[in-house]
């Protein structure tokens, strides 16, 4: 058999991302990205102008297509590899990132009547605006004594599906109403490629609280949310839940044409992004923990027993790899904080001077950051900005800066909000670390290694551990393509399980981050003040962020 080779799309926040993987050494021999032509749509509808309330977040679904129109062909011409030999395809998918369909499967807001409606279309995984509901999910099963709570951290975030499908339910139930089901983005962009609607286990068990063995949450849990929701589990969320690596089908022939691939090529279900990339940097077994640093950072881990942690965001039997429970946690904004900072409050002189000298407002503030030592800017920030998904899961948290004084520079600020989300991954490792699920390892993945050592040496003095960089600049990629390769299965020249495709296909980095010991020592007493602040601004010590994002709540519905 000659070369085989397999495709793997990462779905992002703002763009997807195709390589194409040589399925023998896990080479990647072509990559491309199309950034998604509607982008994160946070203000107003495309089209409609409709305008959109705070804490939204949604898009287009025909930019998924999009990608698959463009990044499919130009990875196969690029590489020069003949159809024939890709054997499989595989996506990864932010999440959770979720779309009503009617019975054809068609999304809700490509349907002229439902598209001026901002229900009908994809809510993206940062779409906080269903908190009341997640609060109310979290305060009703906490009443019921519901079991399955402890798997989540004690609570369901506002980001995940439940929360959602009710949101839709309670302010738009004519979309609810039309909603013949509901998907994960993910499941249906599978769907599209393959014919096939299938839930994968990943999703649904982190974000719809699903279980292997107990499956959802009882019809009487339902109910006590809300009567209309009683059976939504056996309509909205029907359908097979079926693990990671199954053939979903076969690529339809409508899809060969728009892609350039042959018809017939496997399909793998869809996962998520960050749970991809565990095999994608060759993690297939536990103390490891795998942070995909982007726009925000999931902490995945793996463990042989089924751990209570505060605030994770879940525990999932084969929610990663087959065969261990795959723990996630996260913080819902990471390169977000620092995009927010370059765009929103930088100095003119500061985009000028990086003008000048022909680098990205980023690479210009990390040179003059990287030159402070730790504690020199006398500054300490809550890395807030987009809510709190670590271990308060509280998404009406905001962002704090305390220390600014007259003489406060722009690099000081920069380093001190990556500071502050090196802070909040060490909380989320104490965690787990101080309930039993033990974390040895640092690997890192996503973009934000390969744009910002600085950042990767905090993270590395903060945490104090030795922190390993995945070799791909596409690490979920890499995996979703691995994901693929066992979809195909070995009689096709794939892999017959996703152990065997890490171990042939997954590289890391020669040069890992080591902690430096001075600097680690002034950063336990930053982390301190960090904890002080945290707990002060989160545990209820003061709840000035909720009184102000409330009163802003109310001014701008009154404008
Ligand atoms: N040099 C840099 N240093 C730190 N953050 C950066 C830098 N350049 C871009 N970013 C941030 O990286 C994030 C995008 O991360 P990336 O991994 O590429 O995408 P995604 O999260 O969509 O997968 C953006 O939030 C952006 O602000
Ligand atoms: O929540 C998850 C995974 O559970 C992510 O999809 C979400 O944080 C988005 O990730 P990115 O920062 O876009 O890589």
């Amino acid at each position: 058999m000659g070369k085989k080779y397999a495709i793997g799309i990462d779905y992002g926040t703002q763009s997807g991302r195709a390589v194409l993987v040589d399925l023998a050494d896990g080479t990647e021999v072509a990559d491309h990205v199309t950034p998604y032509p509607h982008g994160v749509i946070d203000e107003k509808l495309p089209g409609s102008g409709v305008r959109l309330e705070p804490d939204w977040a949604l898009q287009h679904p025909d930019d998924y297509i999009e990608v698959l129109r463009r990044s499919v062909p130009a990875v196969l011409e690029m590489s020069g590899v003949d159809p024939d030999d890709v054997i499989g395809i595989g996506i990864d998918f932010t999440a959770c990132t979720m779309l009503p369909v009617d019975a054809q499967g068609t999304p809700l807001c490509m349907l002229p009547q439902h598209r001026d409606n901002p229900h009908s279309w994809v809510k993206l995984w940062k779409h906080h605006a269903a908190q009341d509901e997640a609060n109310k999910i979290n305060r009703i099963a906490e009443a019921r004594g519901e079991k399955w709570l402890k798997r989540y951290g004690g609570k369901i975030s506002s980001e995940w599906m439940i929360a959602k499908v009710w949101q839709i339910l309670d302010e738009a139930p004519e979309i609810y109403d039309a909603a013949d089901q509901f998907l994960e983005a993910t499941d249906w962009v599978i769907a599209q490629l393959s014919g096939n609607i299938l839930r994968n286990s990943c999703t649904a068990g982190y974000k719809a609280i699903w279980h292997k063995q107990e499956g959802y949450p009882s019809r009487e849990y339902f109910k006590a949310l809300d009567p209309r929701l009683e059976n939504l589990t056996e309509t909205k969320l029907r359908g097979e839940i079926v693990p990671l690596g199954t053939r979903a089908g076969g690529l339809t022939p409508e899809m060969a044409k728009i892609t350039g691939l042959k018809e017939g090529t496997a399909v793998a279900v869809g996962n998520v992004d960050a749970h991809a990339a565990v095999p994608g940097v060759g993690v297939t077994e536990p103390g490891k923990l795998v942070m995909a640093m982007g726009t925000s950072i999931c902490h995945m881990l793996l463990g042989t027993e089924e751990r209570e942690v505060e605030g994770m965001c879940g525990v999932v039997e084969d929610g990663i790899i087959p065969g261990y429970f795959g723990y996630e946690a996260g913080q819902s904004a990471v390169g977000d904080i620092f995009e927010w900072y370059v765009e929103e409050a930088v100095p003119a002189y500061v985009k000028e001077a990086a003008e000048r000298e022909g680098v990205s407002v980023h690479e210009w503030l990390e040179a003059r950051a990287a030159k402070l030592k730790p504690g020199e800017s006398g500054l300490v920030a809550l890395d807030w900005w987009n809510g709190n998904r670590s271990v308060l899961v509280d998404a009406d948290l905001t962002g704090v800066i305390v220390g600014c004084t007259l003489l406060t520079k722009p690099e000081e600020i920069y380093r001190a909000l990556l500071e502050a989300t090196a802070y909040g991954t060490r909380k989320i490792v104490e965690a787990f670390d101080s309930n039993g699920v033990e974390v040895k390892e640092l690997y890192a993945c996503g973009g934000l290694p390969q744009k910002n050592r600085l950042l990767m040496q905090i993270y590395a003095d903060v945490t104090n551990r030795e922190i390993k960089v995945a070799a791909s600049r596409q690490t979920p990629a890499v995996g979703a393509a691995m994901f693929a390769a066992v979809a195909a299965g070995s009689a096709a020249g794939g892999y017959d399980s996703i152990v065997e495709a890490a171990k042939k296909m997954a590289r890391v980095r020669e040069e890992s981050f080591k902690p430096i010991p001075e600097n680690a020592a002034i950063y336990d007493r930053l982390y301190k003040e960090y904890t002080a602040l945290h707990d002060y601004f989160g545990r209820g010590g003061n709840d000035v962020m909720k009184r102000l994002k409330a009163l802003k709540e109310e001014v701008t519905r009154h404008a």
